[in-house]
Formats: structure tokens, sequence, C-alpha cells
């Protein structure tokens, strides 16, 4: 498929505004996808790999606007695409108002003019953009961020208009026409025939919209059912709601009960037939995932040997690091995430942090898929796994009807210097990336807010040249919403670890203020939530204080506003 019938069509599902006629128009858009449906189905969503895949383009809004100026010609300067950007507010408008590379003389017959839409400036195709955005990706080492310039260029050189605009937007991760996740799920059962109920299974297990596609067009149903997890690709993790104890066993009679760690969480999948270092080069036995689906494998070689010691079958493991003090008592969660983002030095960084992994769930087990068995089965199969030389890492899973044995747990595990308490549905499936009913969380502590960081002030004086206010947004449907800024308790140090962490996502500045690309999440406290007409959102925090930066957490996973309107209601 051409780049300029891909946009022509991208255009057009992001001028519908009822879900049905999205749906629709995605569902054509895969029907008439041919060869290229894996990367249509990605693209779509906004994506240029699947989510179990940790390669990133690592292209922040600065290089992506030099790409764009060198295409548009002498006359233009990043920063002149930066102004437009903060401007117009979108990356794609600005790259679709350029001529490029000398294309004016076909604009006639550019992009969006032929009814299939076939007839775009220079026959750009999609596997094309894909190829050549994978050869960017895979681009490292000292002069990396000049090819990874030059190939973009290369790319925008060759687009016009839409081709552009949605081009423009892929690349910098805000493709925004309005495909979720599950109008891609709904397309692909309208556009091959087969029931939503399972392409929703293919997903979880996969993570891989395009494979699921392809799978649903070529080999329907029964290619769906075949496909299961594979030990190497992480699955999205089950989440939990708050909840209350007496939620729980009105709703179930018996609760599953474990302590609530305060760790990181990490999916452990575990293959003892590939040797590390072995010939083939088919990986090492263990390898850790984030929560995110970020490998975590490097910065975490005591999880490692732990895991490779304890477990010989194939295993899908799923758990919490946690650090731990010389006594063995918890340190709090930030400790871990230091030791997440460590790439150089993890000996010494071992060394400053020990950690710790505590298992609490088993999705695969010698060569059985386990999502859809009881959780109390898989806990069984769980401890049978780690067996003797595990044990220690093993989560207790206590069950009980009786509210004052739950706030025994509770008390206990709060003693041994954890955040509270899981309740989990003793006969529920995993369902992985869905935050459902069947665990809930019990935290005494005051909530906090995850939020995204969508803007921020350089400082002043002395700290001219760093961020010092953050502004903070809560996820919607369409994208994010303001309600407040975060300044107070935070060293020299930290700003300046956050100004290193925040600029590549810099999209554009004006005086002291910048707009920042959504990219970063914080983890705020606060005394209250008012609600306010100073913020978009229509909320402010009161007195917010930065806790940390949630470095196992994307855009995606920040709190929703519908989240902060429910603690707003409770207080
Ligand atoms: N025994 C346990 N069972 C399941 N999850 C646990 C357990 N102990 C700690 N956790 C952690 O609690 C998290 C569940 O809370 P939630 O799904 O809301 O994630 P979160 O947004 O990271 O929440 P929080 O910030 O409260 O940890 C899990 O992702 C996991 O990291």
């Amino acid at each position: 498929m051409e780049l300029a019938a891909f946009a022509e069509r991208a255009r057009a599902i992001e001028a519908e505004s009822a879900d049905s006629a999205v749906r629709e128009r995605v569902t054509d858009l895969f029907a008439a996808a041919g060869e290229d449906l894996p990367v249509v189905a990605r693209y779509v969503q906004g994506r240029v790999f699947p989510a179990h895949v940790s390669t990133k383009l690592d292209i922040g809004p600065a290089l992506c606007y030099e790409a764009i100026a060198k295409a548009a010609g002498p006359n233009v300067s990043a920063d002149d695409v930066e102004g437009r950007v903060a401007d117009l507010g979108d990356v794609g408008e600005v790259a679709a108002s350029y001529d490029f590379g000398g294309q004016q003389g076909l604009g006639a017959f550019g992009a969006g003019s032929g009814g299939d839409g076939g007839s775009g400036s220079d026959g750009l195709t999609v596997a094309e953009v894909d190829s050549e955005l994978r050869d960017l990706a895979a681009t490292e080492g000292a002069g990396s961020q000049d090819t990874k310039r030059d190939i973009l260029f290369g790319l925008f050189n060759r687009t016009e208009g839409d081709e552009a605009r949605y081009l423009a937007r892929l690349v910098l991760a805000e493709m925004r026409i309005g495909v979720g996740e599950g109008t891609v799920r709904d397309a692909i059962a309208d556009a091959f025939d087969v029931p939503v109920d399972e392409v929703e299974r293919a997903l979880q297990v996969t993570n891989d919209y395009g494979e699921v596609a392809v799978v649903a067009r070529d080999e329907g149903v029964d290619g769906l059912d075949a496909l299961g997890l594979e030990i190497g690709r992480p699955v999205g993790a089950m989440l939990a709601q708050a909840g209350i104890v007496t939620d729980a066993l009105d709703e179930w009679g018996e609760a599953a009960v474990e302590w609530k760690y305060d760790g990181a969480r990490v999916q452990v999948h575990h293959d003892p037939s590939r040797e590390d270092g072995d010939a083939e080069g088919d990986g090492p036995e263990t390898r850790l995932f984030s929560r995110n689906m970020e490998d975590v494998t490097d910065p975490l070689p005591e999880v490692v040997e732990f895991v490779d010691e304890a477990v010989d079958v194939p295993a899908i493991l799923d758990g919490e690091v946690v650090a731990v003090a010389e006594d063995g008592s918890p340190l709090p969660f930030q400790e871990v995430l230091r030791r997440f983002r460590r790439k150089h030095d993890v000996a010494k960084a071992r060394e400053d942090v020990t950690v710790e992994f505590r298992a609490f769930d088993c999705l695969h087990a010698a060569g059985d898929d386990l999502l859809d068995e009881p959780l109390v089965d898989r806990h069984a199969r769980l401890e049978t796994v780690l067996g003797e030389t595990g044990e220690s890492a093993l989560s207790a899973l206590e069950l009980s009807d009786d509210p004052d044995e739950i706030a025994d747990i509770e008390a206990e595990s709060l003693d041994a210097g954890h955040e509270g308490i899981m309740l989990k549905n003793p006969e529920s499936a995993y369902t992985p990336g869905r935050r459902g009913k069947n665990w809930l969380k019990r935290k005494p502590d005051v909530e906090t807010l995850d939020l995204v960081v969508t803007g921020a002030e350089w400082g002043e004086g002395r700290r001219a040249e760093l961020l010092g206010t953050f502004l903070l947004s809560a996820r919607t449907d369409d994208g994010f919403e303001t309600l407040g800024k975060v300044a107070t308790g935070v060293t020299d140090e930290e700003l300046e670890e956050l100004t290193d962490l925040l600029e590549p996502h810099v999209l554009s500045e004006d005086g002291t203020d910048v707009d920042i690309d959504p990219a970063v999440v914080f983890e705020v406290g606060y005394e209250e939530i008012q609600a306010s007409p100073t913020y978009s959102s229509g909320y402010a925090l009161r007195f917010p204080r930065f806790l940390g930066v949630r470095e196992d957490k994307d855009p995606d996973d920040a709190d929703s506003l519908e989240r902060v309107e429910r603690l707003a209601e409770r207080q």
C-alpha cells in the first residue's frame, strides 16, 4: 500500500466522529492493506513496533524538526518548524504545510487526489517507510543522531501533504486519529469475519496487532486459537483496582489475600534449553521485562541468577522486584526503579542497592499456558516451579472469608514495611493488560497520582539552565488534560536529572515556557483535588509534591482524568 493511500484513509478516519464510522473505515483499511496489513494495523494506532518489542525509534521533536526543515529547503530552519508547531499545536499540520524535496511539480497528482489513493507524490509505500524506520531504530553509537536525521529527511523528502502529516505524527508517536486498541480489535474481527473474543484473546497472548490481523485473515479462527504464549515475548501485566475487603467478600465469598509489595513489576521468562552464550545465540535462559514490557534483564543480574538457580522448566512468572536494606526490610520502590534504569556499572549499583524477586503468579509452566486456570491453581503451580530452592521468593497466598483475619494480614504486611494487601478472586483467570475487578489493591496511605509531564518552565538565576516547574496532565481518551504544576521538593541534582530526561521531548519554547511531548510520568502526592477553571481538566491539585519518576510507566499507563474525578468525589 502506498503511503499516500494510507494517509488518505487516515485523514478520513480522523474526520469521523462516530465510533461505528471509525470502525467501518478501519475495517475497510485492513481489508485493502494486502501484504502491508501487519504494518498498517500498527501504524493506524501510531505504533511502529509491536508492544512486546523493546526497540524504540528514539526520535525527539528536535531531531524531527531538523529533518522537516532540511526537507523544506534552505529557507526553513528547525527553529522555524518549532515556532510553527508552537502556533499550530500539531507537528503533522506543520509538516503538511511545506513543499518538500522538489516535489512541487508533481503536486497536482499528489496525495489524496486519486480515489484509490494510489497516486502519491513518488510512490513511497508503507513497506518502504517501515523498512527505513527499522534501519533508523537500529542505528546506534557515535553519529547515530545524524544518521537518524538523514534517514528521516530522506523520508520526508519523498512525501507531501497528508503523507508528511501522518509520517511526522507517526515518528513522534502522536498519531491520534481516534483509533484505540478496541477499534483495531473490532475491525480485525469485522474485516476477516472472526469472533471478536478470539481476536481479543490472541491479542492478549501475543501483544502484536500486526500478527493477529494477518493470522485472522489467512488462517481464521483455528489460526487464532493456535496462538499462545511464547517464552521471551512479554505480555501485558494484569492490573488491579482500588478496593475494600467487604466488596471482595460480598462478590467472591472468599478472597485470596497477599501482601502488596512496594517494588516494581517484573515478568520473568525462563527457558532452560537456552544456555547463555549458546552457539545459535538464541538468547539467555532468563529474560526479565518491566511492566511496560521493556527488557530489564541486564540491570537485574541477581534476579536472573536466582531464577536460573531455582527454576528448571520453561516458565513465565509474574512478580515484583523489591529493594531490601541490609536487615532485609523493604526500601522505597524508587530504589528499584533506579536499578531498572541502570545501564552501566551494574555491579556497582548492585552493591549499593540489593534487590530481590517476589513471585505471585505463573502464566506458563513446562509447556502449559495457564492463563485460563483459576488463580489458586496457578499459584500451586508457581510453588512447584519455584521448588525448595526458590521458596523464599514465593508470595504467600492465604484464602480467607473473615474480615478480621484479613485485617491481621494487612497489619503484618504494613509492619513488615510493605504497602498493604492485594485481594484476588481465587477463581479468576489471568487477563493480561487488563485492570479488572478480580484483583483489588488496598493501600491505607493517601492515594498518589501518576501524571504525565506536558510542559515545564526554565528556572531563574542559578537555575536558568534547569527545568524547574513541571506542568502535569491526566490521560483522557483523546489526549491529556492539565491539572496542576509541581515545583517544590526537588533538589538541584534531581532537577538536573529531570532536565536531562525531559529535554529530548521539548516540542517548543516560548520565553521560559516549554511545551513537552507526553513521554515522562511523575508520581505526585497532594493535599486535595479541587474543581478549578485554571487548568484544562477542570481540576487543580492543592499542594502537589513530586515523589519520583515512574520509569516503569508510559503515558498510556498514567492516571486517567476519570480516576481524578473519582478521587475528587471521594474526598
Ligand atoms: N502480591 C501482589 N500481587 C499483585 N500485584 C502486586 C503484589 N504486590 C505488589 N504488587 C504491585 O501492585 C501493582 C498493582 O497495582 P496497580 O495495578 O494499580 O499498579 P500501579 O498503578 O503501579 O499501582 P501502584 O502505584 O498502587 O503500585 C502491581 O502492578 C504490582 O506491581
